[in-house]
């Protein structure tokens, strides 16, 4: 066992020492820009924000281009490139997209400018050794690549925003952050945006005196006070009412509270560290959070990638939950691990927790010998390791037109792989099958696909 109760013998795969990190260059063609080169380089899951805002890694000059315009991002299969709900749009060598895969020399537009992807040269880097941080485990190469800026960031008094979809651990960090830096005596104090009525945020953040609403018998203190020298965890961020916000970022430039019903300002020595489900850029964009207080919080960034991107984590986390919650007497049966592998965790690590949590409930030690994999209830067996598309797509909380249109994408993915499958690649005969013209086909198959 190590000292923060993991036991190593249950990683499943040997250790690889390297990844292979892809290197792309993006090129500006024309405008004031022409000429500008910006590189990204990393694994799966590394991303390239292409927009006129701050954030943006690529940050264009053409008045045209929304403040988060396009996103780029590494897949298993090459590059893919998302439209961000953009207001002028994205084409890829003349053909209109909202989510496509772009190859090594397309032309991209957004806007009213035109970008040049070249690929480079992939290279061998070496991964940090470490498996986990604090009580956060995962010895995926995504996750072995973000320990090191996690341990910078728990050394430094900067304010974090993590974010991620749903269960994939961001209290967890939060206070493996705490717990790494020079606060780790004081306290850690949780507070959730979703678990307050709207008319208590106030007080709850800042504290109120007696008597200042109805209610409030006895003076309170409020969050910021009772984390006092140590951190204060502010949980789904973005649920934050906008005329909260304001006051947040009084608290946070200078380091005061004042509580409710009270003229006394207070000093505060407080380190936040916030975490968000929803993608803050385009809650900002759409005018719902202030965009000072966003760069006030998110000046050190941490992504936590879904479990399903975390290749080997789901046997070794199951292994671990397994012994925690029990079943430390039997090891866990080889085809439970193997159903919980080929599943797509759409309520990543929680989702896992409590699946393994139900297994042993239900003693599906024994199950599991007598059932062949797929007939248990839960998870489901999924085909080509994906799980229910439609719950997939639900879990991300994209709104409806955008959660319509990646089904929709996913679908027709789905359909010109099987139909390109069936006609032996044949184009032409595919096109037929599908009854639509062999250019419609064509253009489908470049949007899906690398091939
Ligand atoms: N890397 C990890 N290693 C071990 N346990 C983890 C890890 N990630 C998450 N967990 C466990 O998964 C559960 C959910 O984690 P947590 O509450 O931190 O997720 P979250 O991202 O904050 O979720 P939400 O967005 O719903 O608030 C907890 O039981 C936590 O202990």
């Amino acid at each position: 066992m190590s000292s923060n109760g993991w036991d190593i013998s249950t990683i499943r795969a040997p250790l690889m020492s390297t990844v292979i990190e892809e290197s792309y260059a993006l090129v500006v063609l024309d405008g004031a820009q022409a000429g500008l080169r910006c590189v990204f380089n990393g694994t799966v899951g590394s991303r390239l924000l292409v927009g006129k805002g701050p954030a943006c890694d690529l940050r264009l000059e053409d008045p045209m281009v929304s403040r988060r315009h396009a996103v780029f991002e590494i897949g298993p299969k090459g590059v893919r490139l998302t439209d961000l709900e953009s207001t002028n749009g994205t084409t890829i060598n003349g053909v209109s997209i909202h989510e496509a895969y772009v190859r090594d020399g397309d032309r991209v537009r957004v806007a009213q400018t035109t970008l040049h992807l070249q690929r480079g040269e992939p290279k061998a880097v070496p991964l940090p050794k470490d498996i986990r941080f604090g009580r956060m485990l995962g010895a995926s190469p995504v996750m072995r690549r973000l320990y090191p800026l996690c341990r910078r960031f728990a050394e430094s008094e900067l304010p974090v925003l993590i974010e991620g979809e749903t269960g994939t651990g961001k209290e967890v960090l939060a206070e493996a952050l705490h717990e790494a830096s020079r606060r780790a005596k004081a306290p850690f104090v949780v507070f959730d945006c979703t678990a307050v009525p709207p008319n208590l945020m106030e007080s709850t953040l800042f504290g109120h005196e007696r008597g200042s609403f109805t209610g409030a018998f006895a003076p309170r203190k409020g969050v910021f006070e009772e984390a006092h020298g140590g951190t204060l965890f502010i949980d789904e961020l973005g649920e934050l009412d906008l005329p909260l916000q304001p006051k947040l970022l009084r608290a946070l430039e200078r380091g005061e509270v004042q509580r409710v019903g009270s003229n006394q300002w207070m000093r505060v020595d407080v380190r936040v560290i916030a975490a968000t489900r929803r993608d803050l850029d385009r809650e900002v964009q759409a005018g719902r959070f202030r965009d000072d207080l966003f760069f006030r919080l998110a000046v050190g960034r941490i992504e936590l990638p879904p479990l399903r991107d975390r290749t080997g984590d789901v046997g070794l986390l199951a292994c671990q939950f397994w012994q925690a919650l029990g079943g430390s007497g039997v090891p866990m049966p080889e085809d439970l691990i193997q159903r919980f592998e080929d599943y797509r965790w759409p309520g990543n690590v929680r989702e896992l927790r409590n699946a393994v949590a139900r297994a042993l409930a239900l003693g599906e030690t024994a199950l599991a010998a007598e059932n062949p994999p797929g007939k248990l209830d839960e998870p489901p067996r999924a085909p080509a390791g994906k799980g229910d598309l439609i719950e997939e797509i639900l879990a991300t909380e994209l709104p409806l037109t955008r959660a319509r249109e990646r089904l929709v994408s996913e679908f027709e993915r789905k359909y010109v792989e099987r139909v390109l499958a069936r006609h032996d690649g044949n184009v032409v005969r595919a096109a037929a099958a599908s009854g639509i013209a062999r250019r419609y086909f064509q253009i489908l198959r470049a949007r899906h696909t690398r091939g």
